[in-house]
């Protein structure tokens, strides 16, 4: 079941030429993690705090939990939306304690709101830390400080905003995890935005990526990753290689080589061949009519990254088993198991 609904929502500022938001539609399940990705200025901020309702569209319908909260004029104020926020603004008190902190924002005096603010703070994995002061924690534990924060209220509806940011790699995998465990152990709804790509593959169940106010395409990591709808949405998780070549019968001639293919016959002018390092491997065998130059090996402790150059100086890459020894200077013979055709370029 959809917890919250988007139809047509656009909003562009005052004094501003584009939208910052065009025409969104999007339906978001209950339960469910959903990662809104983008470049900076793509409308992710926008898009969060116009469910949040600290900002109004220019036009469309917020259906949520089954009842419209914004339709044309009309809108429910924020404080009555079951919404918790997490923004880069909305900082801890620096003077407070984390329980503090956590019991400011249930804005009530209740004998419980000790309790409660306690069982957020376990749920963000903080309750031996009640006492401390934000400055004594690390930037990976404040940003849990502000989960729990957030939590306080139990909201239907978690947003958070780019919780990633300037976290190391190592407190942005906690982070990741603990955001999975909490959507997964309350049943809370997660709407994360994130300008980067790879945070979102693990985290979510569901991700939509933005680009200059318009949602390009929204699907699950893997239909994203596999079947981007654009080039663009390719190319946002993680650049792909890139081949110019000439159709001929049976395949395509490329600076490297020869790519096999049953169709080329029907490509009249050079195409692209496009493909991810992944999807080319590098053989043993000399029998192969795609070949290149060993440039440079980076290595990442689960693979290695080879760069192979042809006789123009064009530039691939392509991923390799760990332990296996590439001598630079080498030629090394590939290749392309999976590719796909761009024409209008
Ligand atoms: N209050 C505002 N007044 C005018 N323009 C705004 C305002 N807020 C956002 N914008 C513009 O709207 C567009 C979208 O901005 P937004 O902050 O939503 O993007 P974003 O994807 O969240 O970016 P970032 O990753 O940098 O936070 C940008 O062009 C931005 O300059």
């Amino acid at each position: 079941m959809s917890l919250l609904q988007l139809h047509g929502i656009s909003k562009k500022f005052p004094q501003t030429k584009q939208f910052a938001v065009k025409d969104i539609h999007m339906e978001i399940e209950e339960g469910s993690v959903q990662a809104i990705v983008g470049e900076n200025g793509s409308g992710k901020t926008t898009l969060l705090k116009l469910i949040a309702g600290l900002e109004h569209p220019d036009k469309g319908e917020i259906v949520f939990s089954g009842q419209t909260i914004v339709n044309g004029k009309s809108a429910l104020p924020a404080n009555q939306r079951e919404v918790g926020v997490i923004f880069q603004e909305y900082a801890l008190f620096p003077q407070m304690t984390l329980l503090e902190n956590v019991r400011e924002a249930l804005h009530q005096e209740s004998r419980n709101a000790r309790q409660i603010a306690m069982d957020s703070l376990a749920l963000a994995g903080l309750e031996d830390s009640f006492s401390a002061y934000p400055h004594q924690l690390s930037s990976g534990q404040r940003q849990r400080a502000a989960l729990a924060r957030a939590l306080a209220s139990r909201p239907k509806l978690l947003l958070l905003d780019d919780p990633f940011r300037s976290l190391d790699t190592r407190f942005k995998n906690e982070i990741s995890e603990d955001i999975r465990d909490i959507v997964k152990a309350t049943g809370i709804t997660a709407i994360v935005a994130s300008h980067h790509a790879k945070d979102a593959l693990s985290l979510a169940d569901s991700i939509a990526i933005l680009h200059k106010g318009i949602l390009q395409q929204v699907g699950t990591p893997v239909e994203i990753y596999k079947k981007p709808a654009n080039a663009y949405v390719a190319n946002f998780f993680g650049k792909r290689n890139e081949l110019l070549a000439t159709p001929t019968e049976d395949g395509f001639y490329a600076g490297f080589g020869f790519i096999p293919h049953p169709d080329s016959a029907s490509y009249t002018d050079k195409v692209k061949i496009l493909f991810r390092s992944e999807d080319a491997k590098i053989k043993k065998s000399t029998e192969q009519p795609l070949s290149g130059i060993v440039t440079r090996v980076l290595f990442y402790g689960d693979h290695q990254i080879v760069k192979l150059e042809d006789d123009e100086g064009k530039q691939i890459s392509i991923k390799a088993a760990p332990g296996r020894n590439f001598e630079m200077g080498a030629r090394m013979f590939f290749t392309i198991d999976k590719f796909e055709i761009e024409t209008a370029f």
